[in-house]
């Protein structure tokens, strides 16, 4: 029996169709098609990429920000011969999108706490999840994660570390567990020195050395936040402590994370940087597809390197630490505050080394809410989101 023969076809939701994940996520589909079929596709505002995908891929429902949008979107579809889908927008649309009877998974991978409420309403539906959406469980990692439990639903990682412990944790025994070794690139900044970090534009910051990727998670990746955010998604999903975690950066991003065992053993997980494989392996766990990817050229790399991160050059990864340690509200309002401060350095409105010093100052007046339910959660989001606007101006 062919590998095509043995499984159904998984039916597929993306939310966030139009980004970077989302397109890759589409490349798998293209390459098995008799695997995967799309059944609804979730954007923003990029009209014109969704309209080309609607094409190709002919789900029955698109979701994009806003009526004048959906409107646009239905314009750029009329002259197509494929049949029409129906189109909603705002958060009902996303919803609706991440509930669909006909769905069997949703990939989360819209961009920030955007993902939040969609990923929230997949699980309750009992869809399986395809995460790569890591705002969702440094905002809500409790929460998420009993109701993940509360309803049979197992989030699959996409985020290419969590991916990778994932993997390494596969045939052992948590009880044997030591410590997980999360990997960084370090950034384009890693090597310049903390005096130049004044005069950085934004697209210094958004030339990342080995990964293409969306805006906001280039830029967390050259403060070092993503690597914070990544140590309280794997928290969550590898039910561990803050302290268990052990952030190493290595440059070449071959080694995509490692997980130590009590006997010493070192398992890690090795590949190419493309999200492909992590993605392909969230949506056909427990088979791998044949991506035709290609493997690590050793003998070209040479060496792997391997550093421990500079937390005074790269404040936000203490500072997300220390927010995975406190719980509450913290963490939501460390990715509030931080897509705030992300955004206006992409708007030239504050200078990098500022980023990390807002998030700073709104960790600092902010009065938690212990062990928040869903409504804390958001009024701790809307709450820093104001409080940085206003910092980033005065
Ligand atoms: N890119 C990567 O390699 C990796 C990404 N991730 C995570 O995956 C997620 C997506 O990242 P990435 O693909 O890089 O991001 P992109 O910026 O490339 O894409 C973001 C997607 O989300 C949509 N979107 C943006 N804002 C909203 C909103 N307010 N409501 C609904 N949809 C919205 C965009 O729509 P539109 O374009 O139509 O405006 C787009 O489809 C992030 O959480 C990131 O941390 C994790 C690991 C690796
Ligand atoms: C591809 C992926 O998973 C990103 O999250 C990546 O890890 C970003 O690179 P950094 O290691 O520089 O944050
Ligand atoms: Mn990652």
């Amino acid at each position: 029996m062919s590998l095509s023969d043995k499984i159904r076809v998984k039916n597929l939701t993306i939310l966030g169709s139009t980004g970077s994940i989302g397109k890759s996520t589409l490349g798998v589909v293209r390459k098995f098609p008799d695997q995967f079929k799309i059944r609804a596709l979730a954007a923003h505002t990029s009209i014109d990429a969704l309209a080309e995908q609607v094409v190709e891929f002919l789900p029955e429902l698109v979701v994009v920000r806003d009526k004048d949008l959906a409107g646009k979107l239905s314009t750029a579809l009329q002259g197509a011969s494929t049949p029409h889908p129906y189109i909603m927008y705002g958060e009902e649309g996303y919803q609706k999108a991440a509930t669909l009877d006909s769905v069997d998974m949703v990939v989360s991978s819209m961009v920030g706490a955007a993902g939040l409420l969609p990923t929230l309403a997949a699980i309750r539906a009992r869809k399986q999840v395809a995460l790569a959406n890591k705002e969702t469980l440094v905002m809500a990692g409790a929460l998420v994660m009993r109701e993940a439990r509360e309803n049979g639903v197992k989030l699959m990682p996409i985020d290419s570390e969590h991916s990778a412990i994932f993997q390494c944790l596969q045939g052992n025994d948590r009880k044997d567990l030591d410590k997980i070794l999360l990997t960084a690139s370090g950034g384009p900044f890693r090597t310049v020195s903390r005096e130049k970090f004044e005069s950085l534009k934004p697209e210094d910051a958004l030339s990342h050395p080995t990964w293409d990727m969306g805006a906001k998670i280039t830029i967390d990746s050259s403060t070092l936040m993503n690597k914070g955010l990544e140590v309280i998604e794997a928290k969550w999903l590898f039910d561990v402590r803050q302290q268990d975690i052990q952030v190493v950066v290595h440059p070449q991003s071959i080694v995509h994370s490692m997980v130590a065992y009590k006997d010493g053993s070192v398992i890690a997980q090795l590949g190419v940087p493309d999200m492909a494989g992590a993605i392909a392996y969230a949506m056909s766990y427990p088979d791998r597809l044949p991506l035709g990817q290609p493997i690590p050229d050793f003998f070209a790399l040479g060496s792997l390197e391997f550093f421990e991160p500079d937390l005074e050059k790269f404040p936000c990864l203490a500072l997300a630490q220390q927010a995975c340690r406190d719980e509450q509200t913290y963490p939501a309002v460390l990715n509030a505050a931080n897509e705030i401060a992300v955004q206006a350095f992409l708007d030239h409105q504050i200078r990098f080394p500022q980023i990390p010093q807002l998030i700073e100052k709104c960790l600092n007046v902010h009065t938690p809410s212990a062990r928040p339910d869903l409504e804390q959660i958001l009024e701790a989001d809307a709450w820093a989101r104001d409080y940085i606007k206003q910092a980033a101006r005065s």
